[in-house]
């Protein structure tokens, strides 16, 4: 891994002071540092998303929450990440070199960290968030939301795990993850790990007040790290401390 680029950062609203006292929105000091926004790399079809994605960048800054995404200029991640950058927050853009060029992912704001691969984007997207944000999109925002949600079942992490569901654009999902408990394939605690909410505001004060649903008896309790030599996450089990579960 390498970090490639720190440009951009020297824009005149980056300078501005985060939760800066002339702001009218006083808002009480968030829990969360940084956050990682999964979302579409197109826009979508309706206006509705794009407010989303605009609105929930300037509560994160207000709130002065950091960004952690998939990089580039994008669909709406173009636009979370510009409504933040714009606002003055920082913008971490975690992008694999293969997709570094311009013509296929636009231009990064902030710091780019450039990974060798889609694996490493997203263990290091997650290594460096307090809480994970999915707002609509395809395949590449679904994959990366149900890995985060896994890695959670597993005890691996305990952040929170919000699913922003603009004009009820995840209702089949929620109601597929529903069939999945009565189906058996998920438990009710599994279930609690997404915190779903239909605005930027209500998903942030919910996971605000998010506690992880207790393990079950039989969870693992992993931990993971970041194997330096061979790209990836390495998950351990206190049981067997030289396992790595992850290759
Ligand atoms: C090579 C190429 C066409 C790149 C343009 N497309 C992309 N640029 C940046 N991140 C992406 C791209 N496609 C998928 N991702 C990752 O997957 C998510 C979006 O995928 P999707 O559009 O929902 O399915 C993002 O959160 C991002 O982390």
């Amino acid at each position: 891994m390498e970090e490639v680029n720190n440009c951009r950062d020297a824009s005149p609203a980056s300078k501005k002071k985060k939760n800066s006292s002339n702001s009218s929105k006083q808002q009480a000091p968030s829990r969360f540092r940084r956050v990682c926004v999964f979302c579409g790399s197109s826009p979508g079809k309706k206006p509705a998303y794009h407010l989303a994605a605009v609105q929930l960048g300037h509560h994160l800054v207000e709130r002065g929450i950091d960004l952690v995404y998939g990089g580039g200029s994008v669909g709406l991640m173009g636009l979370v990440s510009r409504a933040v950058h714009g606002g003055g927050g920082h913008v971490l853009g975690v992008v694999p070199k293969a997709v570094l060029p311009r013509e296929l992912i636009g231009e990064t704001l902030g710091e780019l960290k450039a990974v060798s691969g889609m694996h490493q984007r997203k263990a290091e997207m997650a290594r460096h968030s307090d809480a994970f944000i999915a707002l609509p999109g395809g395949y590449g925002t679904l994959e990366e939301l149900l890995e985060v949600i896994t890695w959670a079942q597993l005890g691996i992490h305990h952040k929170p795990v919000g699913l922003l569901n603009v004009d009820g654009y995840y209702d089949s999902l929620l109601s597929f993850i529903d069939k999945a408990v009565e189906e058996g394939f998920v438990t009710p605690a599994a279930r609690r790990i997404i915190v779903a909410a239909r605005s930027p505001l209500d998903l942030l004060s919910k996971l605000e007040d998010y506690a992880p649903p207790p393990h079950d008896a039989s969870s693992l309790k992993l931990t993971w790290d970041w194997d330096m030599e061979h790209h990836h996450i390495a998950i351990y089990s206190p049981d067997h401390p030289n396992s790595d579960m992850a290759r």
